[in-house]
């Protein structure tokens, strides 16, 4: 992690804040905010001065600490000049996180929910823990009634029986208890698992598409599989571990004491300085963890990524290639693993050796005493093994804190998603009590993408779109098209200027309802790996009520009956993952019933460029004009046909609408920059 520190002032700062805005920070007003969005950011502002901090985690291999410094850089030396105010940009690379108490809290709070289970399960492990801590007493007793009772055989025989029968029954007690232990602290770890999973998915599902741009879908796949693992595991194996480790140690030593405290304070001596090493090596091990997160969760990616475009790779011959890459990437993961391997080999070395010491402490002055007649045999029987289960007990919990810290570790990077709050929220807002009439406007609308500051992609669009007509934009390849499209869908929200449909500003509207009237068909439509019916119905708000009638009438509609009618399981055919068993006019289709389904006021169509064949190329442009009757269509047009009978075609380029008009209107204008993209971009006939 890496903290920049500019030092401007006051009115800089706002400025810097102000475009830190457009970058998801929230604002405060107090003297010392601390904002949480965006990895995690913090200003202080004093009378004169303001320090922003911005926290970049992880290894910043892709120089994003530099793009946020540079831009605050840029932002606040602009304003600064004007106001002849110096700005002073620091990079300091803090200390690893300590053990953080709050952190700590936290992941405890996460067994809220589970506390019936756990409690049951302590009471359990009370029991269990007592039943162990009899063992050797009960030993000693009967060591001393063998060498106490060496003439009399038959009394020795009854005693013996007695204190056996009576240690059976307290074993089988034990043993029911251990269940109980084991059984609702491991139920309670798969809850809190769960929760957390759940948690976890929940807020990335809420982010807004900008956060996503940035973020490879194997790192949230790893925080939500890996990171959730670790701090179940944590919650409910080791805690149920340490915990009897815990108690173990408390009351073995209790029970030394009890016994002799002499022997006692000869075998805890080694105590103090195993528990500082202890401390230092939890720090060691939290560290490593989280660097081994990160590593995991970059090899994740790579495999991610090659596993599901496997298609590509296979077309052009990559395996191999891709084999080297994985390997590589896994490398660091085993690396950072030698490092916590080393670590936690010395401390359990040096936890098992202390273990040891005490024993044998324990065994010299013990034997010292039993010598010297200060105690029995069967007294320094007992003790011995009550100094070994403080050794076992003390390896176990070292253990327990050696994966307390790292699923402390985990849930940092857990943390950082749940808190995270979208800059655009799925739902909320004005939600109009009818139905929109379909106007859409552009106006001053500036905008470049979260992941790529430094292009802006438009300058100054305006663009009016009046209810129930057609418009198709045309322009270069990456000039903006579909980016139109994501605006009014709200996917992004301009820096500048809006998006208004029927005179509302789409960022008053609630992102749900806005999204409920708007149809999209994009250019390389992505199905999900479910039956025909579950990826049409996925368009629908309540699925349920959609009846077989009212299917099969969109799906005729799209031109997809015709061939669903042919497969055997018909509507319940699965398409595999993204579709991948329909050709690519069928999943067009799909797409369009899909869209169709919600009935929605307003349609967003972005047309196939790939080339179909000429049937299918028919029924899907059939499909679509069909279903653009009595819509506000805003389509990305790439076939002439299209181009022709929309009622206005709008040119975009250099970040604007530069021309707009009908086909015949465009045509006839000299020197028109549609007739020089007609001249140079081949549309489809
Ligand atoms: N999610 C994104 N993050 C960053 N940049 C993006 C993103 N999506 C698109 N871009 C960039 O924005 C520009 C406009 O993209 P867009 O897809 O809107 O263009 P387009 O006109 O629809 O292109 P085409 O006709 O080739 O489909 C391109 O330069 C592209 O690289």
């Amino acid at each position: 992690m890496i903290i920049y520190s500019l030092l401007i002032s006051k009115n800089s700062c706002l400025t810097v804040l102000n475009h830190a805005r457009h970058l998801n920070v929230k604002l405060g007003t107090k003297k010392c905010i601390l904002i949480r969005n965006f990895n995690s950011m913090s200003q202080k502002v004093n009378q004169s001065k303001t320090y922003i901090s911005v926290n970049v985690n992880g290894t910043d291999k892709n120089g994003q600490s530099n793009k946020f410094l540079g831009l605050f850089r840029r932002q606040a030396s602009n304003k600064s000049k004007s106001e002849k105010s110096k700005v002073e940009v620091e990079a300091k690379t803090p200390k690893e996180p300590r053990f953080n108490k709050s952190d700590f809290k936290r992941l405890l709070a996460l067994a809220k929910p589970e506390k019936c289970r756990i409690i049951s399960a302590i009471c359990f492990l009370l029991v269990s823990s007592t039943v162990t801590m009899a063992v050797p007493f009960s030993l000693g007793k009967v060591l001393d009634i063998i060498y106490t009772n060496t003439e009399d055989f038959e009394e020795a025989k009854s005693k013996l029986n007695k204190v056996c029968g009576i240690l059976l029954c307290v074993f089988v007690l034990g043993g029911i208890c251990n269940f109980g232990r084991v059984y609702f602290m491991s139920i309670a770890g798969y809850r809190m698992t769960q929760a957390l999973r759940t948690k976890v998915f929940d807020s990335i599902v809420k982010q807004e598409q900008g956060w996503f741009d940035k973020r490879p879908t194997g790192e949230l796949i790893n925080r939500l599989s890996a990171d959730t693992q670790v701090v179940g595991q944590a919650l409910s194996q080791n805690i149920s571990d340490g915990l009897r480790s815990t108690v173990m140690v408390f009351a073995g030593t209790g029970m030394m004491f009890y016994m002799s405290p002499k022997l006692a304070l000869v075998g805890l001596a080694i105590v103090p300085p195993v528990a500082g090493v202890a401390v230092i090596y939890g720090r060691y091990v939290r560290g490593i963890s989280r660097r081994l997160q990160d590593s995991l969760a970059d090899a994740t990616k790579v495999a991610e990524e090659k596993i599901s475009n496997m298609r590509t790779v296979k077309a052009f011959a990559q395996e191999p290639r891709e084999m080297d890459r994985y390997r590589h990437s896994i490398k660091e993961v085993l690396n950072l693993g030698y490092l916590e391997s080393r670590a936690r080999a010395i401390f359990y070395g040096m936890t098992g050796f202390s273990g040891h010491v005490i024993i044998i402490s324990v065994l010299y002055y013990g034997g010292v005493m039993v010598s010297s007649k200060e105690i029995s045999v069967g007294h320094l029987s007992s003790f011995l093994l009550y100094a070994a289960y403080i050794g076992v007990s003390v390896g176990g919990l070292s253990s327990f804190y050696s994966e307390l810290n790292r699923s402390l570790g985990a849930a940092q990077r857990i943390w950082e998603i749940v808190d995270r709050s979208p800059a655009i929220p799925i739902k909320g807002g004005f939600t109009p009590i009818t139905d929109p009439e379909g106007h859409i406007e552009y106006k001053g609308v500036k905008f470049c993408y979260p992941s790529r500051q430094d292009v802006e992609i438009f300058t100054d669009l305006e663009l009016n779109i009046a209810p129930g007509k057609m418009v198709a934009v045309v322009g270069p390849s990456g000039s903006g098209k579909s980016t139109l499209a994501a605006l009014l869908l709200r996917l992004y929200d301009p820096q500048d200027g809006s998006v208004y449909l029927d005179g509302h500003n789409v960022r008053d509207l609630d992102p749900g309802w806005l999204r409920k009237h708007i149809g999209t068909v994009s250019q390389e439509p992505v199905l999900f790996s479910s039956s025909i019916r579950e990826n049409i119905l996925y368009g629908a708000e309540n699925p349920d009520q959609i009846t077989e009638e009212e299917l099969i009438r969109v799906a005729k509609e799209a031109n997809v009956y015709e061939f669903v009618k042919q497969l055997p399981d018909g509507f319940d055919t699965v398409v595999g993952e993204r579709g991948v068993m329909l050709s690519g006019g069928q999943k067009q289709r799909v797409a369009i019933a899909r869209a169709l389904i919600k009935n929605p006021r307003i349609l967003l169509l972005d047309e196939a460029t790939s080339a179909l064949d000429a049937q299918s190329e028919r029924l899907v442009q059939e499909a679509l004009e069909r279903i653009m009757q009595g819509r506000t269509v805003l389509t990305i047009a790439h076939r002439l046909s299209t181009i022709q009978n929309a009622d206005t075609i709008a040119v975009l380029q250099d970040g604007q609408i530069i021309e707009q008009g009908n086909y015949q209107q465009l045509l006839n204008k000299e020197n028109g920059a549609f007739r020089e993209l007609m001249k140079h971009q081949t549309f489809q006939s």
